[in-house]
């Protein structure tokens, strides 16, 4: 039963009513703001209500469009794309859904706007430009990819040479009032606000849209807050990271908007499902299923036998099924099949244990999904909700 039939009040929200017959939101918040005064109560936010399609807000384009194009994907979620310049498509298995390429800072400002429901984007735009926005619910914390860290570096080099903690460059006697540190970041919410609750004084800030790493040798910043991932471009600007430094970690995340969870009807089923399939296949990308065949004189002495192992238990425990035969007309069952899921880091151990309790013929193969009786971030999703 879809989940939205257990809260029928949702039903007559005004998030139901079928769409504005006019104009798309873009056109009429313009139409509002230039032309008339006399529409100008008419915000995005009200136009935005009376839509009745659920949108998700993808990476148009950058490091993470590719990456969760390929998460959804493996998840059987393909985006049905016309041309690369189209900016709207949908995902043929999901009902009434609309995806919506954006950059990732604006899948962002429209969830806040409420011109989308549901998006995909690192962590650090979701911090930085939903600056603590409490509409916003980060649904899935670790989509498994887009991996950085948003930090403060500073040279290597002059002044900075024997400054390696923040500690050490928040006691440097130079800043002053007249002189403080100077930082250049696109990070502009979170840059400030990590100077001033690490009791950082004397700072100012400057913005770029990306280099950042020049300033410091170009003599404009003394230090910088940026996004690193391998380090490569600290180093080869002869910039380092400092103790206490990192003001976020980041990766990919599932976001929606409180209020179109709870009002708009069907979010909260579609955001279900695409979490469902994101858990169950995250899960399942960690592990291999392993069968084998063991000879035993019994199925619950081939499953001790394998649990005396401590890489061979399984999700929860093994599975251990006669291999019937016919032996002088009769059929016996002299060997069993033990399936179990483990860890892909854990392979190779678990084969040389196999072999040692005496499993042979060990297949391997991936798995697409491990679906639990309920997700855990399901259940906290209902709890931020209220529901
Ligand atoms: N080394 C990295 N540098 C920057 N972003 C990274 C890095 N590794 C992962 N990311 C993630 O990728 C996201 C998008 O980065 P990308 O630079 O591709 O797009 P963008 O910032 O929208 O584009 P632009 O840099 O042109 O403004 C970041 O917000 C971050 O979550
Ligand atoms: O630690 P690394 O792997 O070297 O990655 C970090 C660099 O990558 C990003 O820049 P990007 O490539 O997006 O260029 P930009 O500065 O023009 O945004 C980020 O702003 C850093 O400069
Ligand atoms: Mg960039």
């Amino acid at each position: 039963m879809p989940l939205i039939q257990s809260f029928p009040q949702l039903r007559s929200s005004p998030f139901n009513s079928p769409p504005p017959p006019l104009f798309p939101a873009r056109f009429a918040v313009f139409r509002c703001s230039v032309a008339s005064p006399v529409t100008v109560n008419v915000t995005s936010d009200e136009i935005a209500m009376k839509r009745n399609n659920i949108r998700l807000g993808l990476p148009s384009k950058g490091r993470m469009a590719t990456d969760t194009l390929d998460l959804l994907k493996d998840c059987q979620l393909s985006v049905k794309q016309v041309n690369p310049r189209q900016y709207v498509a949908e995902i043929p298995q999901i009902e009434n859904l609309e995806v919506w390429f954006q950059r990732p800072k604006d899948v962002v400002r429209k969830l806040v706007s409420g011109d989308l429901d549901i998006g995909i984007v690192g962590l650090d735009t979701v911090s930085e430009f939903g600056q603590g926005n409490e509409d916003l619910i980060i649904v899935h914390e670790a989509l498994g990819y887009g991996d950085c860290h948003l930090s403060l570096a500073i040279p290597q080099y002059g002044i900075f040479e024997n400054i390696n903690s923040l500690r050490d460059l928040a006691r440097m006697p130079l800043w002053t009032a007249d002189r403080p540190l100077r930082v250049a970041t696109g990070f502009t919410y979170l840059g400030p606000k990590f100077m001033k609750e690490n009791g950082l004084e004397h700072v100012t800030f400057s913005t770029a849209d990306g280099a950042l790493e020049a300033a410091p040798a170009m003599g404009t910043a003394d230090a910088i807050v940026d996004l690193v991932s391998s380090g490569t471009t600290l180093r080869e600007n002869n910039l380092k990271e400092i103790e206490g430094g990192v003001v976020l970690e980041s990766q990919a995340v599932l976001v929606a908007s409180k209020k179109s969870l709870i009002q708009r009807q069907g979010v909260l089923d579609t955001i279900h499902e695409i979490l469902e399939r994101f858990e169950a296949h995250l899960r399942a990308a960690g592990q291999f299923t392993v069968v084998a065949n063991m000879r035993g004189s019994s199925a619950e002495e081939v499953a001790e036998r394998v649990l005396s192992q401590p890489s061979l238990s399984g999700l929860q425990g093994p599975t251990v099924s006669p291999v019937f035969c016919k032996r002088d007309g009769k059929t016996t069952a002299e060997y069993y099949a033990i399936v179990i899921c483990v860890p892909k880091k854990l392979l190779y151990k678990s084969v040389q244990q196999l072999r040692a309790i005496g499993g042979s013929g060990v297949l391997v193969s991936p798995l697409t999904y491990i679906f639990d009786e309920e997700t855990p971030r399901w259940r906290e999703l209902l709890l931020k909700l209220g529901l």
